[in-house]
C-alpha cells in the first residue's frame, strides 16, 4: 500500500538511489537544505533539519520517515556532526513522535562500528574465507566523531522507540556506489551496497513491521563481514547484488 513518506536528505546520493527505483511506490515529501535540481516525484521542502518549525510542518500527514540528512563525511568535525547528525536527528525523531508518525528509518553507518576493524583483524576480515561477522547486536565502536554521531542517532532511536513507541530501524549503511562496487578497495567491496539493493532495503523499512532494529545495509557480497541475516529476517530484505560478480 502506498504510504506518505518524508525523505530527509533527498538531494543526496542515498536519496537518489531510493527515488531512482521507488518514485512511484509511495507518496513522497522530500526535504533537503539544498534546493532540488530537476523534476521531483513529490513536494520538495527546502529546509534545515535543525529548524524545528520547518521539520514539524514537513511531518504533517506523514506515515513514515526515511531520515538521511546529515554530514556523511568520515572526517567531519565535531561542530558539524553535533549540529547536523545529532541535534538534527533529535529534531526529526521528536517531530515524528509529535506528528503521530508510525516509523522512522535512520541512516546509520558502518562507521558506528569502524573500530572493530583492528590491525590484527584486517585485511583478512574483508576476505570471503574469513568468518569474522558483526550482526548488529554488538555495541557501537566508532573510529571517528562521525561514527560517534551515528551511534548517537541509533541511541536516540532506541529512546524514541522505548519511551514513545515509535518503530525505528537503524540501517548501518556500508558503501553505496552506482553500477559497480568500489575498485581496488577490499573494504569497500566487502560492504558494497548497490543502488537497487539500497532502494529495496529502504522500501522494506517502510513496509515491514518492527519495534527497534539495527541492521546492516550491504548487498549480498561474498566478502561480507556484516551479517544481513537480521535484515532478511525482520524486513524481508532480499538483495540481488554481490560485489564478487563484478571484476
Ligand atoms: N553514501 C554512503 O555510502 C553512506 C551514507 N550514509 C549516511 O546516509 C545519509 C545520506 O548520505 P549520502 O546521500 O551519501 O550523503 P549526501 O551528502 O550525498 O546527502 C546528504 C544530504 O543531506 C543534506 N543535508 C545535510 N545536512 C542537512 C541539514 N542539516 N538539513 C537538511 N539537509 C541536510 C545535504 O544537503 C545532502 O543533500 C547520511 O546520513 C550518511 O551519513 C551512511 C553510510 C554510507
Ligand atoms: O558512512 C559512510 O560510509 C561510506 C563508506 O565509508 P568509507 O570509509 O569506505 O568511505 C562513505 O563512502 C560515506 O560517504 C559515508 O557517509
Amino acid at each position: 500500500m502506498a504510504q506518505s513518506v518524508l525523505l530527509t536528505g533527498a538531494a543526496g546520493r542515498v536519496g537518489e538511489a531510493i527515488l531512482g527505483d521507488l518514485a512511484d511506490e509511495h507518496e513522497w515529501r522530500l526535504l533537503d537544505r539544498d534546493p532540488p535540481t530537476g523534476e521531483q516525484p513529490g513536494e520538495f521542502v527546502v529546509a534545515d533539519i535543525t529548524d524545528e518549525d520547518a521539520v514539524r510542518e514537513a511531518m504533517d500527514g506523514i506515515d513514515a520517515v526515511i531520515h538521511l540528512a546529515g554530514d556523511p563525511r568520515a572526517e567531519a568535525p565535531w561542530d558539524s556532526v553535533f549540529t547536523n547528525n545529532i541535534d538534527g536527528t533529535q529534531t526529526v525523531f521528536e517531530a515524528a513522535v509529535d506528528a503521530g508518525v508510525d516509523r522512522v528509518a535512520f541512516a546509520s553507518s558502518n562507521h558506528a562500528v569502524g573500530a572493530y576493524e583492528t590491525d590484527d583483524r584486517t585485511p583478512e576480515m574483508y576476505r570471503p574465507d574469513d568468518d569474522y561477522l558483526l550482526d548488529g547486536t554488538e555495541l557501537p565502536r566508532p573510529g571517528n566523531l562521525y561514527g560517534v554521531s551515528k551511534a548517537a542517532g541509533e541511541t536516540l532511536g532506541r529512546y524514541y522507540h522505548d519511551e514513545h513507541d515509535l518503530s525505528v530501524v537503524c540501517v548501518r549503511i556500508g558503501n553505496l556506489t552506482e553500477g559497480h562496487p568500489p575498485i581496488d578497495y577490499e573494504r569497500g567491496q566487502a560492504m558494497w551496497l548497490s543502488y537497487r539493493d539500497c532502494a529495496h532495503l529502504f522500501d522494506r523499512c517502510i513496509r515491514a513491521d518492527y519495534g527497534y532494529e539495527i541492521v546492516y545495509g550491504i548487498s549480498d557480497n561474498d566478502r561480507k563481514y556484516y551479517s544481513i541475516d537480521r535484515a532478511r529476517e525482520v524486513l524481508d530484505y532480499d538483495p540481488q547484488d554481490n560485489s564478487a560478480h563484478h571484476d
